[in-house]
């Protein structure tokens, strides 16, 4: 679904021959600044310098205008807070206007929206916010997604979440992915690779350092160059999570 042949972004990122396929979860790891969301919003379609080399469904990204790549790319910025005082079904409702699903319902079931539909964004917690957040990408998306037509990227769907809505969402993109979903996802939980992620690819100062399989690419001595913390430190944190 998409193949990036090059892209440049001046001290920030340096990438080349990278694809993410149909029906397939790739986890995005790197210590903080090292270019994760630069990436994402690349292949979002946002900041695509001119040089960059780009297709998405075979068309070169700058092809698409915005307003198309929004019917059937779902994308998770980061974001902690909103700017508008309207409730969460008001805002939910604005982007379920043009794409009523049917997966809809189980979405907000499944992160546990329904209970504060009434509730101004302002006032939401952290994790909750976080939770609209995603039932707002997914459902900008939803008739795309719900045939297994979309590309889904997420910058740090997993903040702000507790232990339980981790497992929960990681749990819906499984789901997504299964429909033949294409599905990007930044985060700093490498422990979400086993049993989640089809590939991972991780970065560092802008470039990619290790990429693959998740049982090759998530072991102590790749986790320890990524993010510069001692092996030892790491196999008690992994007997920890055992
Ligand atoms: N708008 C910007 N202008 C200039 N440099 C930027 C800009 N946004 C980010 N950077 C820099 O680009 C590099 C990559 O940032 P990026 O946000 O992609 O990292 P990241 O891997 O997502 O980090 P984090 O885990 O902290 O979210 C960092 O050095 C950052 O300081």
């Amino acid at each position: 679904m998409i193949d990036l042949s090059q892209l440049s972004v001046p001290n920030r990122l340096q990438v080349t021959d990278l694809q993410f396929a149909a029906r397939e979860l790739t986890l995005l790891l790197g210590e903080n600044g090292a270019g994760k969301s630069t990436l994402l919003s690349a292949l979002a379609g946002i900041h695509v310098s001119d040089d960059s080399i780009i297709h998405i469904f075979d068309k070169p990204i700058q092809d698409w205008p915005l307003a198309s790549l929004a019917t059937f790319r779902a994308w998770l910025g980061q974001q902690t807070h909103s700017h508008f005082s309207i409730t969460v079904e008001e805002m939910l409702s604005f982007f379920a206007q043009s794409h009523h699903t049917p997966d809809w319902f189980d979405w907000l079931d499944c992160l546990e929206i329904t209970a504060f539909m009434n509730r101004q964004l302002d006032s939401l917690s952290g994790g909750e916010f976080q939770r609209v957040q995603l039932a707002r990408v997914l459902l900008q998306a939803g008739s795309a997604i719900d045939e297994g037509q979309a590309i889904v990227l997420l910058d740090e769907p997993l903040a702000a979440l507790d232990l339980r809505f981790q497992y929960v969402v990681m749990d819906l993109l499984k789901r997504l992915r299964d429909k033949g979903n294409c599905v990007v996802i930044s985060s700093h939980h490498p422990e979400f690779a086993t049993g989640y992620a089809d590939n991972v690819l991780m970065l560092k100062k802008g470039q990619v350092i290790a990429q693959g399989r998740s049982e090759n690419v998530v072991c102590a001595d790749k986790l320890s160059q990524c993010y510069g913390v001692e092996p030892e430190t790491l196999a008690r944190y992994f007997a920890g999570n055992n």
